[in-house]
């Protein structure tokens, strides 16, 4: 069966990842979040002190520092599920904290700091049989992806969403602080000069909504059959 390229992009927290790494599973194709390496960037910068107190980043800094820093993905042999690694750490924890959520933003606006991190999935994706899922997976890292999805949910389910992963992780949460997060960052995403997060013109929307976990897998599975066959 012919390999395909596959980019999901979309709103903070609205299910991207979850049908990304299912739909990898499934098909037995390389699995990419790139939402972790621009949050292993953010958490390198605050780490060694590149961003102020009031949120400033000191980009002369970390544009000097860039080519030292290293972000891979490891399988996890018990889980079953790939982690992130920053300079040979395991910081798959760390970097889904509010405080990387309340930075990531700025540091993903900042133009070399793409440069470096599109290159590097370009790269993963050299030989297709991947799912990536961003904000500008479909609009810039791949182009030519044969099956692009752009996914949306309301703020309020989205912030509920990622309450309750915190909540069951038995991370502490507050409800208004993370709805506020969600919708700054979007604001962000949306609007920076660099790639800013857009619905590709050959996108498919999908709002999940009102989709439980299995509905959003089976939609997706069925686009992915309908390329494939293509
Ligand atoms: N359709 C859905 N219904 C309810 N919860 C969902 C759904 N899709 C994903 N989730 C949950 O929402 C949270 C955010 O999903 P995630 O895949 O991390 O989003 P994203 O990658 O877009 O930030 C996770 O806890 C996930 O289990
Ligand atoms: N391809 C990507 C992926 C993430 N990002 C940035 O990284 C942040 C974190 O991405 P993420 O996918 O981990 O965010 P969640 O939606 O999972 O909370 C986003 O809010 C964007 O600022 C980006 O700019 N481009």
């Amino acid at each position: 069966m012919k390999k395909i390229t596959i980019a999901i992009d979309g709103f903070s927290s609205c299910g991207k990842s979850t049908m990304a790494k299912m739909l990898a599973k499934e098909v037995g194709y390389i699995y990419v979040d790139t939402g972790a390496m621009y949050r292993a960037v953010t958490l390198f910068a605050m780490r060694n002190g590149m961003i102020a107190p009031n949120g400033e980043v000191n980009r002369d800094e970390l544009k000097q520092k860039m080519q030292t820093l290293r972000v891979e993905f490891k399988l996890n042999e018990q889980t079953g599920r790939a982690e992130t690694y920053l300079n040979g750490e395991n910081v798959e924890n760390e970097i889904r904290g509010m405080e990387v959520s309340s930075h990531v933003s700025a540091i993903a606006a900042i133009d070399f700091v793409r440069t470096a991190l599109v290159e590097q999935q370009q790269r993963m994706g050299r030989d297709k049989g991947i799912v990536m899922d961003g904000r500008d997976i479909g609009t810039v890292v791949f182009p030519d992806a044969e099956l692009k999805v752009f996914v949306t949910a309301s703020a309020e389910i989205r912030a509920q969403r990622r309450f309750d992963e915190l909540k069951g992780k038995g991370v502490e949460a507050n409800f208004d602080e993370i709805l506020n997060n969600v919708q700054q960052r979007d604001y962000i995403d949306s609007h920076r000069e660099v790639s800013p997060l857009r619905k590709a013109d050959d996108a498919i929307e999908l709002d999940n909504g009102e989709l439980t976990i299995a509905q959003q897998l089976q939609w997706l599975v069925e686009r992915f059959e309908e390329r494939v066959a293509q």
